[in-house]
């Protein structure tokens, strides 16, 4: 079996990599997964049933039950509260096993695929032949968070975003089950003085040289 374009895509919260990813996903025809809102989705869901965040088991229990019916909303699903939801539930190592072997798949498929989030090159997809660990300034993904956020009716003063922005990295990055940390062999892309197009341009040659590197 020939090697497939599998590109991994982590960082921290709004750094882009959603961005890239989609766009990397259109330039290559690839199918494109968003893995946050996975997680978004299960955090969702133990609210909606009244449970607590800090409940392993029932997170748990949402994270198995889960279908496609439940990423549909996705103003919801990418609200602010949603996000914090994500990255409480995300610290149960049983939410993230029951979520394992989707996301396994969806990036095993033979032509290959664009996943983002921030184990996708750790854990998802340590096999990824291109791997970007996308990033910019708290102080940045703060304004850029909360431009989209206010863009769209959210009501929310900027220290809060970026208070949000820092706790959420520390969650991310100190939890004992796949922490957010940069693969060894992903490449740091730093966007704080890129705009979109200049990000993308950047991610494109990373993968092009990726597949120069593996024959892809
Ligand atoms: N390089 C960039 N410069 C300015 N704004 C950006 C850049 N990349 C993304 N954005 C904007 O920032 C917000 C968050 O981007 P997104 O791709 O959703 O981030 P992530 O997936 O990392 O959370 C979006 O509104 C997006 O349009
Ligand atoms: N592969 C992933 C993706 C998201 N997550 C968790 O889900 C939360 C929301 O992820 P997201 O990618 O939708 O968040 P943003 O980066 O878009 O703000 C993160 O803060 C992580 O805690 C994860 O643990 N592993």
């Amino acid at each position: 079996m020939s090697a497939a374009l599998i590109i991994a895509v982590d960082g921290p919260a709004a750094s882009g990599k959603g961005t890239i990813a989609a766009r990397l996903a259109k330039l290559y025809s690839l199918p494109h997964l968003d893995t946050g809102l996975l997680y978004r989705a299960v955090g969702i869901g133990v609210l909606d049933a009244g449970g607590s965040l800090d409940d392993a088991e029932a997170a748990e229990g949402v994270a198995r039950s889960l279908d496609a019916s439940h990423l549909v909303d996705t103003e919801r699903l990418t609200s602010r509260g949603a996000g914090e939801a994500a990255s409480r539930v995300a610290g149960h190592p049983g939410v993230r096993a029951a979520l394992l072997a989707f996301q396994k798949t969806f990036a095993g498929q033979p032509g290959g695929a664009v996943l983002d989030g921030r184990d996708i090159g750790t854990v998802i997809a340590p096999e990824a032949p291109a791997k970007l660990y996308v990033t910019a300034t708290p102080e940045v993904r703060a304004m850029r968070r909360w431009k989209q956020l206010t863009g769209r009716g959210e009501t929310i003063a900027f220290e809060d975003m970026l208070a949000d922005i820092v706790k959420r990295d520390e969650r991310d990055a100190g939890r004992g089950a796949a922490p957010m940390v940069q693969a060894a062999d992903a490449v740091l892309l730093d966007t704080t003085d890129m705009d979109i197009e200049a990000a993308f341009d950047a991610a494109r040659r990373i993968v092009e040289a990726a597949r120069v590197r593996h024959g892809l």
